[in-house]
């Protein structure tokens, strides 16, 4: 979709921002670009829609010079989205977003309809926020509107130069999770620059780690952080890169524990025997259509209005804390830190039941996540009387 081919730029003072760039950004990846500030992020991202002109080499867009492309008409085929918003003052959020459709030549109405629409995509409520004016918007709304704005006119491109940039760090997290429901929704190809190595590593299908005005490493996130390439890119996504790399961990399906299963119509005299047969002080209770509704004890069934009652229903209790398959470890161990529970379901692409996962199944698979860094760390072995020698 995207493909830089030995791209430099050289600025006329003659700083050479980026040198010698070659890689590919397939139709519908989300690409991050990370690095220190004055790494050549920026150039790189404004030379795709030739705010910037390369010195050297060639970027294609679906196989075309973007060099023959009116730089206008480029445009229109991407979203650009930066960390100061660039929201018109004087016009309202709905305004805001229409904007670009109002270039393309939409018409008035199809345009306010088609802003509505978006900014409902991106959580705001068109009736509340849509009339108001951005000064009137928190940090974190402004940003989601000018996410809309970038989407308005349904571009298969959109670049984000440090987007989340200017919201606190709590937002920030809600804006990236929200991000990527929409990315799963809209499967844009983005390319998005962020200094934040955390946040590359959330977001991006691929990284890109930036050394001055090279790329020093262009691979899938675990990847970077299980084998970085060189130094510099170890150095950069830090010393705790095993704590790092539990955010792109997904649950295994032989991380989860099968407690026994009970339906809802099932008498409490059968289930508290299938609880004693499988040596289980609970059970987790399905519907008939396999969807989760809650889990009882042993005891509750053990009760006396239990022994007279028709089915376990009055006797399950709602699940507090559960997780989608596709959950990171980091997910689930936050999830289990949330809610202090012994155990939490974990529910399938269908939201059916999967299994549940325990603290010490949880712990396993932490510990195998990170352990998988291990081989590539020379390890001293250091023991207790070395320390006492030295
Ligand atoms: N117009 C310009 N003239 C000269 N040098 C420039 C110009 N624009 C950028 N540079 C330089 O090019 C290098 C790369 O800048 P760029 O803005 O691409 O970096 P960046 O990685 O996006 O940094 P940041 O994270 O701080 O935004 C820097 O050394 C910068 O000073």
């Amino acid at each position: 979709m995207i493909r830089f081919e030995q791209v430099s730029k050289r600025y006329r003072d003659g700083t050479v921002a980026v040198n010698d760039l070659t890689f590919q950004v397939a139709e519908g990846e989300l690409v991050t670009l990370v690095g220190p500030s004055g790494c050549g992020k920026t150039t790189t991202m404004k030379m795709v829609n030739r705010l910037i002109e390369p010195s050297e080499g060639r970027i294609f867009l679906d196989g075309t010079d973007i060099a023959t492309i009116d730089p206008v008409d480029l445009r229109r085929q991407m979203g650009y989205v930066i960390q100061q918003v660039g929201l018109l003052p004087h016009k309202t959020v709905l305004e805001n977003t229409a904007t670009v459709p109002r270039l393309l030549g939409w018409k008035r109405a199809a345009s306010r309809t088609r802003a509505a629409e978006l900014l409902e995509l991106v959580g705001l409520d068109p009736a509340v926020h849509g009339p108001r004016y951005p000064d009137q918007l928190s940090g974190g709304q402004r940003q989601r509107v000018s996410v809309a704005r970038a989407l308005a006119a349904d571009p298969p491109v959109l670049l984000m130069d440090e987007p989340f940039g200017a919201v606190d760090p709590l937002v920030r997290e809600h804006l990236q999770n929200e991000f990527l429901n929409l990315q799963e929704t809209v499967r844009k190809t983005i390319l998005f620059v962020t200094h934040d190595i955390e946040e590359a590593v959330r977001l991006g299908d691929r990284i890109a780690v930036y050394g001055h005005g090279r790329i020093e490493q262009f691979d899938a996130p675990a990847r970077v952080l299980d084998s970085p390439a060189t130094d510099y890119v170890a150095e950069f996504v830090g010393a705790d890169r095993g704590l790092k790399r539990l955010a792109v961990t997904q649950i295994q399906p032989d991380d989860l524990e099968q407690p026994p299963v009970i339906r809802l119509g099932d008498r409490p005299r059968d289930a508290a025997a299938r609880l004693r047969e499988a040596d289980s002080r609970w059970a987790v209770v399905l519907d008939g259509k396999g969807e989760l509704r809650g889990w009882v004890s042993a005891g509750s069934l053990a009760s006396k209005e239990a022994d007279g009652a028709e089915t376990v229903e009055p006797f399950t209790r709602r699940m507090t804390a559960w997780l989608p398959f596709d959950a990171s470890l980091k997910q689930a161990f936050s999830t289990m830190l949330q809610h202090d529970a012994g155990w939490i379901a974990v529910l399938d692409e269908n939201e059916l039941f999967a299994g549940v996962l325990t603290p010490a199944a949880l712990h396993e698979a932490l510990r195998h996540s990170v352990g998988q860094l291990k081989g590539d760390e020379p390890r001293e072995v250091v023991s207790v009387s070395d320390a006492a020698d030295a």
